[in-house]
């Protein structure tokens, strides 16, 4: 008998509700003979009741070896791309400390991602600095550390930069954000170069044009280049082809009318990875290989030197490497239309440890994490506790019929944009990141409490 109605088309009813799919788990994740989940040789079950629950588990060995990927695959195209981690999708002390070992660069797009970076001891010239509203405080700490590029996004901007620079006796050097004019196949909310959006220097209109004149004629600041960045999980490298196509028909422009060739590219992040067995991400080698080949063909054309490239990828290094553990608490059996059912599965956390299938309309997977089960798959959404209807983590997963209180459930996927858009809804405290790795695990985010949120409230 059927306990669920049908799941939407691209939920395969599993043969088995104990299965992971590979792509979808970090490579330290595995089952054991009793069902119990284990990451790094430590089981869930372990970790939650050291650690508390909801809990982001991060495999250390995954993240790194996800890092040193991307180093490596950028680092073998056009005589060496520079790989700077997206610090928005995750930054911690510990996060930094890895990204700097692993021999990559970091982008920082705010004062607090900058402090963290600093206080890891991150090498500042390794650093790239973003933002569309950088404050002058912001500016002027990126200057005063020795930031290595700050990537500029306004007139003002540059002229607010020239004028810290000049007061510094220093020279920045800057790169210019572009807007290349392209739809990509994203969300709305996280597609970032067309026209009708807040970053960046239109191309299409001469703003671009009229930026670089900008940059060039301040003496405080050195223009290393451009820089494109179309927005995030994207699966289709049509849209990256299409920006450096573009961005170096600009770059061709600048060296006729300028007389100077910028040696630098920045193409931006936004790799797509896999939330559900269903997404099928490119690997970076190909990445790398696609826009070698299209940077190497476009300078030949224009007889261009080839300029050093650099890429930005967050999600992609940060997401797959963690799951978020949670326990379950209420589960509640909803009648729908034709006699089916929906299972309501709700666990102690939901928008406030991971917003995006609010924002983004995002799909998630999950499975029962503390106990195998041979129990008949029911098609279940899995919410949180928040007032908020739309408080969905999971919207559809098969999970067994005997799913109650006390289990634990694994989220994959979550190490991105997770725990660095948390927020305190509802005053719940936000929740705990621990790294795992060699059968050791260590805090490396504690745990929000209830003290510290009370703390804040002075009235
Ligand atoms: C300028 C810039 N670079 C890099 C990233 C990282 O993107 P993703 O996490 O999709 O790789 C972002 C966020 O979309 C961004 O705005
Ligand atoms: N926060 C977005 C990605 C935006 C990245 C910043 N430009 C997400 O969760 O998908």
């Amino acid at each position: 008998m059927r306990t669920h109605e049908a799941g939407p088309t691209w939920l395969r009813e599993p043969d088995d509700v104990n299965a992971l799919y590979p792509g979808l788990w970090a490579a330290g994740v595995e089952r054991d003979d009793d069902g119990v989940l284990r990451v790094g040789g430590l089981s869930v079950k372990e970790l939650a009741t050291e650690f508390g629950t909801p809990l982001f588990v991060v495999d250390e060995n995954d993240f790194r070896s996800r890092a040193r990927t991307f180093r490596d695959a950028f680092g073998a195209v056009l005589g060496g791309a520079d790989v700077y981690y997206a610090g928005k999708a995750f930054l911690s002390v510990a996060v930094a400390r890895w990204i700097a070992d692993e021999g990559l660069s970091l982008d920082v797009c705010s004062g607090g991602e900058l402090a963290v970076a600093l206080r890891a001891g991150f090498p500042p010239e390794r650093i790239g600095l973003h933002g569309n509203n950088k404050s002058v405080a912001e500016l002027a700490r990126a200057l005063e550390a020795g930031v290595g590029r700050i990537i500029v996004d306004s007139f003002e901007e540059i002229e607010r930069l020239a004028a810290l620079a000049t007061a510094r006796g220093l020279r920045a050097d800057v790169l210019i954000r572009t807007k290349v004019g392209v739809e990509a196949h994203t969300h709305e909310y996280i597609a970032t170069a067309h026209e009708d959006q807040k970053f960046g220097f239109s191309i299409a209109s001469g703003e671009a044009a009229g930026a670089i004149r900008a940059v060039l004629k301040a003496s405080s600041l050195r223009l290393l280049g451009l820089h494109s960045h179309i927005g995030s999980q994207i699966y289709d490298t049509a849209g990256f082809e299409v920006a450096a196509r573009r961005v170096l028909r600009l770059q061709a422009e600048v060296r006729d009318e300028h007389r100077v060739e910028l040696p630098e590219l920045d193409l931006g992040g936004g790799f797509g990875i896999a939330y559900t067995s269903q997404d099928h991400p490119q690997p970076p080698a190909v990445l790398a290989a696609n826009m070698a080949e299209i940077i190497a063909h476009e300078c030949a054309g224009y007889g261009l030197a080839v300029p050093r490239l650099s890429v930005e990828p967050g999600r992609s290094v940060a997401g797959p490497s963690t799951f978020t553990l949670y326990e379950v608490g209420t589960v509640k059996s909803v009648p729908l239309d034709g006699g089916h059912s929906r299972r309501y599965v709700a666990v102690d956390g939901g928008m406030t440890d991971n917003i995006r299938t609010a924002l983004y309309d995002a799909d998630y997977s999950c499975t029962l994490a503390s106990r195998g089960s041979s129990a008949a798959p029911v098609l279940a959404r899995v919410v949180g506790k928040h007032c908020e209807s739309g408080d969905i983590v999971v919207k559809d997963e098969f999970l067994p019929d005997d799913i109650a209180a006390g289990d634990l459930i694994a989220v994959p996927g979550t190490g991105a944009y997770g725990r660095s858009m948390a927020s305190n809804y509802n005053l719940i405290p936000r929740a705990a990141v621990v790294a795992v790795r060699d059968g050791d695990a260590r805090l490396i985010m504690r745990r929000e409490t209830e003290d510290d949120m009370l703390a804040l409230d002075v009235g």
